[in-house]
């Protein structure tokens, strides 16, 4: 919001704005050439400041609680949406898809994480996983996180899962008998999902494999939340031309 007019500029919404990631998605709109940063929404303000500053794209960077809401206002006025905010399960999904149904020129990308290497490395435990006869996920997150387990843990146990059912490998061997309630984590399809919160953290993601003589560590490290923007700024330059839901930025990536 410099004053400095670009006609063919996507104009960016951002909701979220004072948050941990919406400051940063904020700077990065800012810093780019082809974006202007036409709305700065957080806690208190109202979403009709998209519809007046005439917004195409609005980011996403919330809380669970409120992003559904936002989803149906942004989708009813025809506004795109790029959504980091967690907590879509498939219950979610089908009520965007359903939302979508009513405004079918609009797109929506929901990704559980825009950082790049985060991407690659749930792709890596995806190719991994059959080949392993053990599998467990750990994400440690700074304490502020809302939830637990990241967005990103759960959709990487899942992606694990399927990859393992497809190539009909059985459970992770585990004769534990006694446990205290937590102490194996949550189980997310059959697999393990640990949460660490922890001071001086930002994101971070190990996928621990292992077989007969060997282990595989696959391992992301979010050190700076700028790591989410390049991907988010993909998706804003996108979503105009992909209406619909899509999940992930893998097919902007071309994965
Ligand atoms: N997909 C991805 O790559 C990533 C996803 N995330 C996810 O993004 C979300 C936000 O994370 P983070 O930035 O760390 O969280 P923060 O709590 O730092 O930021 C969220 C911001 O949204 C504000 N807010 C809350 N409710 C509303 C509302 N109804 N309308 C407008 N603004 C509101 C909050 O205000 P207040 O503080 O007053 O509550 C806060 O300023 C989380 O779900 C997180 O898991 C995070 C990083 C990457
Ligand atoms: O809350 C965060 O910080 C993050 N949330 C996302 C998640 O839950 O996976 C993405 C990243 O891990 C950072």
């Amino acid at each position: 919001m410099d004053g400095t007019v670009n006609a063919a500029a996507v104009r960016v919404g951002v909701l979220g704005a004072k948050g941990k990631v919406g400051q940063a998605i904020c700077a990065a709109v800012e810093a780019a050439a082809d974006l202007e940063l036409v709305a700065e929404v957080d806690r208190g303000d109202s979403l009709e400041d998209f519809v007046t500053s005439r917004a195409e794209v609005v980011v996403d960077f919330t809380h669970p609680d409120v992003v559904m809401g936002n989803l149906e206002f942004l989708i009813d006025h025809g506004i795109h949406a790029v959504v980091g905010t967690t907590g879509f399960d498939e219950a979610r999904l089908d009520r965007v898809r359903d939302l979508l149904a009513g405004k079918p020129e609009v797109g929506v990308l929901i990704a559980p994480n825009f950082a790049i290497g985060a991407v690659l490395s749930m792709r890596f435990a995806q190719a991994a996983a059959r080949f392993f006869e053990s599998v467990e996920v750990i994400e440690l997150h700074h304490p502020n996180k809302a939830d637990a387990p990241s967005g990103t843990a759960y959709r990487t146990a899942e992606l694990i899962a399927e990859a393992r059912a497809a190539a009909g490998v059985g459970p992770s061997p585990d004769a534990t008998s006694t446990e205290l309630e937590g102490a194996r984590g949550a189980n997310v399809d059959g697999v393990r999902v640990h949460s660490v919160r922890l001071a001086g953290l930002v994101a971070h993601q190990e996928v621990l494999l292992g077989t007969q003589g060997e282990t595989l560590t696959i391992r992301h490290d979010s050190i700076d939340r700028s790591s989410f923007a390049p991907g988010v700024l993909l998706g804003v330059r996108e979503i105009g031309s992909r209406p619909g839901l899509t999940l992930g930025i893998d097919p902007l990536l071309d994965l």
